[in-house]
């Protein structure tokens, strides 16, 4: 194909006779698992990404280092054939566990007995699906290669290789843009006619920090927990690792007395963490350090429409990033690529603009529903958590969910233990709060839920919601 730009065309020449391939910007987790799907339907597949292959390298660069994986990702990954072998390497986390100021401790399961969310190293499965990836007929994969501008008019990638500073230009036919929450291919979308685009920083940083394993690589916390420091205007939360420490992740405003600004050297931080968290820090020897070491990122929400356009389709962070607070990012992504695989299923692999549009259509309400989920759940997990009245709601609608299972099934599990449109399951949540906001009230303790006035009240307010 001749391209309508001057710079020279390059890249690995193409096999003879091989079928054109799609491409897909961004080898990391939804790139990588997208790729692998299209891969296994018979296309040929070329991913580039503007790092160096994570697989050779000899540690994480400390960043976001273990995720929360829970049934929508599961189900991407089972429909690759590769869920067995990540969940031998995760850790299941039952229930959320809080500390307070004191160190005292509080728990809240997460879902029914025997579910979870899972603890996973983002490089142990990034590196798996690019090895799977790579043992796949057809896949190009091409690392250190930066895509700086997209040609949409020209179906043209100008990309630069990062080690050589070479600048060449690619033409593509389809391409996917899973280039992270700071998308060079959503920058080309945004900046045609009409474009929707919206992004929302919060005024909060976050740093990761470590909890050392214990004597014997054993875990100096509850291992089968996700561990919560919520303290009101800010918190800490730590995830497991198999090798007995837990990656703590703190998330904090970035100006104010309370802030990032605040902390200027390794006394002020030792005090601080040694005041606020005081259970965690003898566990964090390497605290001052890592604090000013490792990087502050920002949080964002990135809403945009649409995602599709010539022949260009958006999926993971680059269509909708949002805050990290549900542990929901990567599994929007990956059942992004569910989804995709299903509606290739629906209209057939040779027709993408039916297949692109169905996906947008279908995602975007859905993606929006999340991206205002984990804002929620930013309050509940630095606040509401912290409130033993929050904490007795909970309960009480536990002892809903268990004697109405058909008529409450509980938001948390909706959102992280189905596979129901996040849509549906927020607008569900949202009748079950108006519900509670009217029932606990006439609630002070475990005991008065059994009341017959509660039973009563119960009755109308389920009805009222139609539940
Ligand atoms: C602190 C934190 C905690 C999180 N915890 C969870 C969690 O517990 N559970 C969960 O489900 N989600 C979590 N997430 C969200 C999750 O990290 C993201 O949703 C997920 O990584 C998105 O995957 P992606 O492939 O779309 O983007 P990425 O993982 O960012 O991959 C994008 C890839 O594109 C490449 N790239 C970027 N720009 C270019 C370019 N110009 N040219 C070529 N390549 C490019 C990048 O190098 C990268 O490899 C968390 C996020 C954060 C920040
Ligand atoms: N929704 C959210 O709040 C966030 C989501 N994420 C997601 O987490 C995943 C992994 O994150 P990680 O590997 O740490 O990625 P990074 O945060 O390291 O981001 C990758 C690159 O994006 C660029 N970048 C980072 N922050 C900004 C910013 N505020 N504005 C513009 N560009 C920025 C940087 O490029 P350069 O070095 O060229 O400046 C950085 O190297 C990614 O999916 C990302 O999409 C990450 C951070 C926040
Ligand atoms: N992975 C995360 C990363 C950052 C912040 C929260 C999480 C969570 O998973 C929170 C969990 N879903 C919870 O509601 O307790």
């Amino acid at each position: 194909m001749a391209l309508p730009i001057s710079l020279p065309a390059g890249g690995p020449a193409e096999p003879a006779g091989a079928a054109v391939p799609l491409t897909v910007a961004g080898a990391g987790l939804v790139g990588s698992l997208l790729a692998l799907y299209l891969a296994r339907r018979g296309h040929a597949v070329q991913v580039f990404d503007r790092r160096p292959d994570l697989r050779l390298r000899q540690r994480s660069e400390g960043r976001s280092i273990n995720l929360a994986l829970s049934d929508r990702g599961w189900r991407a990954l089972e429909g690759v054939g590769i869920a067995d072998d990540i969940r031998q390497v995760s850790i299941p986390m039952h229930r959320r566990v809080m500390h307070d100021r004191q160190g005292q401790l509080t728990g809240q399961p997460y879902g029914a007995p025997g579910q979870a969310i899972y603890s996973v190293n983002r490089d142990q499965l990034n590196r798996t699906l690019l090895d799977l990836l790579e043992a796949r007929p057809g896949v190009q994969l091409r690392f250190g290669q930066q895509l700086q501008r997209l040609d949409l008019a020209g179906r043209a990638l100008h990309l630069r290789d990062v080690a050589t500073g070479r600048e060449y230009a690619e033409p593509y036919t389809e391409l996917f843009g899973a280039d992270g929450a700071f998308s060079a291919v959503r920058g080309a979308l945004q900046r045609t006619d009409r474009y929707n685009y919206s992004q929302d920083y919060l005024e909060y940083g976050y740093k990761e920090l470590t909890i050392e394993a214990g004597p014997g690589g054993t875990w100096a916390l509850e291992k089968n927990a996700l561990h919560i420091w919520p303290r009101g205007q800010y918190l800490m939360i730590a995830l497991p690792n198999f090798d007995g420490s837990f990656n703590a992740t703190l998330f904090f405003p970035y100006e104010g007395p309370t802030s990032f600004a605040a902390l200027l050297d390794a006394a002020a931080v030792t005090a601080f963490f040694a005041d606020v968290f005081a259970d965690a820090v003898p566990l964090m020897p390497r605290l001052a350090e890592e604090f000013f070491t490792n990087p502050t990122g920002s949080l964002v929400t990135v809403r945009c429409y649409p995602w599709h356009m010539a022949d260009v389709l958006l999926l993971g962070d680059a269509a909708h990033a949002i805050v990290p607070f549900y542990g929901q990012g990567m599994n929007v992504g990956f059942e992004d690529c569910t989804v995709l695989d299903g509606l290739l299923d629906a209209h057939g692999d040779a027709n993408w603009p039916a297949v692109m549009a169905a996906f947008e259509q279908q995602r975007k309400p859905n993606a929006d529903a999340m991206a205002d989920l984990a804002l929620y759940n930013f309050v509940e997990m630095r606040d509401r958590v912290g409130d033993p009245r929050f904490l007795l709601q909970k309960r009480i609608e536990n002892k809903i969910a268990t004697l109405h299972p058909t008529r409450w099934v509980p938001l948390y599990t909706r959102v992280t233990f189905s596979h129901l449109p996040y849509a549906e399951a927020w607008a569900a949540g949202q009748r079950q709060d108006a519900v509670m906001a009217q029932l606990m009230p006439h609630i002070q303790t475990d005991a008065d839920f059994d009341s017959p006035a509660v039973q009563a009240r119960l009755a109308e307010e389920l009805a009222a919601a139609g539940a």
